[in-house]
């Protein structure tokens, strides 16, 4: 009776075990079902962002989430992720590479637009900067899309244009607009001081009217002097290189030479020491075989003086060893001293070379290039303190009318001084860049509202009152100025948008002016 009880005790305990592991396990089978669900929707979602890019791939998919509710199935995934990982890299080097011949096609686009002649100032210098902008890779659709919109709104602008003109657009000759391409590009480019002359009677041609003949002689003449530009640049590379060559021979030639000398050095001391035990052992034996002791005296002496003198060759050997080293050290300290400061003095060089790169040559402001990575610096140190930031665009009135009446040369000049002037108007905290042609951009931190005006204006004055003077003519430059104050929730370049807006407004309103957005 004891043990019937004591069984059915024990069979209600795993009765109670079984069921709360039925539980259990309800509970899991639950969780897995939620935990499915979750990751078929995300597969549903993913499947919907890449709808249409690659048929296999959308199949795929649906195959995977389908996959994903049947659990007797669930074995079957993980080689499909395996496939499907494979199909998304093959469509991404897919998507760069319609990105790259996208980002081609609107550079070509927007050339052949470029060819328009008489379309408005802004329009043109907008698309001459968009061309400029999809010279750079694209990393995503969201880079192209916009650029696509973008340059729609030219081809929008210009036919608008078209409709509402009587006259019938002028299309520029495709040597022409050549032309205007070797002037953009050899403004980048930083020649020699003997070179500068030459180019400047090219740019005076590029700016004229110029025919097929003289535009390909243009052509020739640039590609010949960065040849020989090329050409120093890699004569000093290579001599740079036999430099650093030579000495690392010598230094080897060193190395080798100490060691051969510490192996003669090595031997010659084995055979000292084999002397000197030698001489040790006679002196030993000569000690058990004689007995007149004046004899073993006489003995004892001799092989010391022998031993003695084999003591002062060791000790000059080394002596000698000693000597060989320092200088063996010293000269490769020479040698190492020779190839750092060589090395320095390259390094220099590249230094230069990559300040050059965000140089603008003609003005030696900061280029466009530097001017989109200190706008960017500027931006994030806005979002950290939130100190006001001004964007201010400013732009040459009538700068044109200079290059034509008293040639590119004094354009060239003009524009360098003004340049000068503007930097040292502004403050060491304070930024500016040659944008592009006669346009400079500043960006000016912790300025309040009520003094920006003033201190742009200071800075139109001082330029307006720089004593030009051209062909013996007292000329007065003068500068339009718009600029924007960064705002929450605003990216700077929508700041620079702004700014560019107010430019514009102020040269519609007879010029030489300050708007601030
Ligand atoms: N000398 C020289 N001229 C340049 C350089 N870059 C651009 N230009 C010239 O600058 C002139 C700009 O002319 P436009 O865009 O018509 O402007 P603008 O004559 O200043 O007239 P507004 O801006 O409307 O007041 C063009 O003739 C360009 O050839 C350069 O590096 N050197």
């Amino acid at each position: 009776m004891k043990d019937a009880n004591a069984s059915l005790s024990q069979l209600d305990v795993m009765r109670q075990r079984f069921d709360a592991a039925q539980v259990e396990l309800a509970e899991l089978k639950e969780e897995r079902v939620t935990k499915l669900r979750a990751l078929s929707n995300f597969i549903g979602q993913l499947s919907l962002a890449c709808k249409g890019q690659n048929l296999e791939l959308d199949n795929k998919l649906a195959k995977l989430r389908a996959n994903l509710t049947d659990v007797e199935r669930l074995d079957e995934i993980l080689p499909e992720l395996v496939d499907i990982e494979k199909i998304l890299k093959r469509q991404y080097s897919h998507v760069m590479s319609m990105l790259e011949q996208g980002r081609s096609g609107l550079a070509k686009f927007s050339r052949q637009l470029q060819r328009v002649e008489n379309v408005p100032d802004k329009l043109r210098k907008e698309i001459n900067y968009f061309k400029q902008d999809v010279t750079k890779p694209f990393h995503s659709v969201w880079d192209y899309i916009p650029k696509v919109e973008q340059l729609m709104g030219f081809y929008e602008q210009t036919l608008t244009l078209c409709f509402e003109s009587q006259a019938p657009l002028n299309y520029l000759p495709k040597y022409r607009q050549l032309a205007h391409e070797l002037a953009q590009i050899i403004a980048e480019i930083d020649f020699t001081k003997a070179q500068r002359d030459q180019v400047l009677v090219i740019k005076e041609q590029l700016a004229n009217e110029i025919d097929v003949e003289a535009l390909l002689e243009c052509y020739q003449t640039i590609l010949s002097m960065l040849l020989e530009n090329i050409a120093k640049e890699k004569s000093a590379s290579q001599e740079f290189l036999f430099a650093l060559n030579e000495a690392l021979m010598s230094v080897r030639d060193s190395i080798d030479e100490s060691l051969n000398q510490a192996q003669r050095s090595q031997q010659l001391k084995n055979q000292l020491n084999t002397d000197i035990n030698h001489q040790v052992n006679n002196v030993e034996s000569g000690l058990a075989d004689v007995d007149d002791v004046e004899l073993l005296k006489t003995q004892v002496v001799d092989q010391l003086n022998v031993l003695r003198a084999s003591l002062t060759r060791k000790e000059a050997l080394e002596q000698r060893e000693i000597t060989l080293l320092k200088k063996s050290v010293e000269h490769l300290r020479n040698e190492i001293s020779e190839l750092s400061s060589e090395t320095s003095s390259y390094k220099e060089k590249l230094f230069e070379q990559q300040k050059l790169n965000l140089l603008d040559s003609l003005t030696q402001l900061p280029n466009r290039a530097a001017l989109d990575e200190r706008m960017e610096q500027e931006y994030r140190h806005y979002q950290r303190n939130r100190n006001p930031l001004w964007v201010a665009v400013a732009d040459i009135d009538h700068f044109k009318s200079i290059n034509d009446n008293f040639g590119h040369s004094t354009g060239d000049k003009t524009l360098q001084v003004i340049a000068m002037a503007l930097k040292n108007s502004l403050r060491d905290t304070e930024f500016v860049a040659r944008y592009g042609g006669e346009e400079f951009v500043m960006l000016i931190p912790d300025v309040s509202l009520n003094d920006i005006g003033h201190l742009l204006n200071r800075v139109r004055e001082k330029i307006k009152n720089i004593p030009f003077k051209f062909k013996n003519q007292r000329i007065t430059v003068t500068l339009s100025i718009g600029a924007a104050k960064l705002i929450d929730g605003e990216h700077i370049l929508e700041t620079f948008e702004r700014a560019d807006a107010a430019l514009y407004k102020a040269k519609h309103e007879n010029r030489d002016r300050v708007i601030i957005d």
